[in-house]
């Protein structure tokens, strides 16, 4: 298995070791162990699934501190742009975000530690999508951040005209407006 750092401190990129053969192929998408020795001693709480059709687009949503969720993504079947926006108050990164395709194929996993903002867009007909939280979701402390937004200028790629997101997400208000949102400690 491999971590790679990203251009923002704390989001990493790990790529599992597969073992292909004339069946397929297998590899171990999580071990407490060996995650913990590389350095991801994240204790998760709880694994999601979400399936979304091409064109999709879920987020940027976030949960108010001292809910907020690191995340272990995966795509399962499919292809999706992940994306991450730092919203740690002192961080140097600071509203910078981060984009990186995940799919069947490229098989990567995406660390997203708390105080970032998550969302994703589907790139291929349809998307299984899978990732474990270190926190419990909590309805009451769910926010987000309008994936429009024009600070962040997010290239979703997506066509405007194809994008497919929620009444929820759309009602979503800018980076600045959420900003008093943001006291997640870098
Ligand atoms: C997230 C979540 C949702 N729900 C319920 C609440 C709604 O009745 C239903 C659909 O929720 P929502 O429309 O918020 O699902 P997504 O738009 O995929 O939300 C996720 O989208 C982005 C990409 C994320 O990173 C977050 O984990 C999460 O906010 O599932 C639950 O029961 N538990 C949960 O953990």
């Amino acid at each position: 298995m491999q971590i790679l750092q990203t251009k923002i401190p704390g989001l990493l990129i790990i790529e599992p070791n597969v073992f292909e053969d004339q069946r397929g192929y297998f590899f171990e998408s999580y071990n407490q162990e060996r995650y913990t020795e590389a350095g991801l001693d994240t204790r998760f709480v709880q694994d999601n699934i979400s399936s979304s059709v091409r064109g999709v687009i879920r987020g940027l949503h976030y949960q108010l501190a001292p809910y907020s969720q690191a995340k272990l993504i995966q795509v399962l079947k499919g292809t999706v742009l992940d994306v991450a926006v730092d919203l740690r108050q002192g961080s140097p990164t600071f509203g910078e975000h981060y984009a990186i395709e995940l799919s069947e194929k490229n098989r990567r996993q995406f660390f997203i530690p708390s105080g970032f903002a998550h969302g994703f867009s589907v790139l291929s007909e349809e998307v299984l999508f899978h990732y474990k939280c270190d926190r419990f979701y909590n309805r009451e402390a769910e926010r987000g951040i309008n994936f429009n937004d024009s600070e962040l200028n997010i290239d979703w790629q997506i066509p405007e005209e194809e994008a497919i997101v929620s009444g929820k997400d759309q009602a979503l208000p800018s980076f600045k407006e959420a900003e008093r949102n943001f006291i997640f400690r870098h």
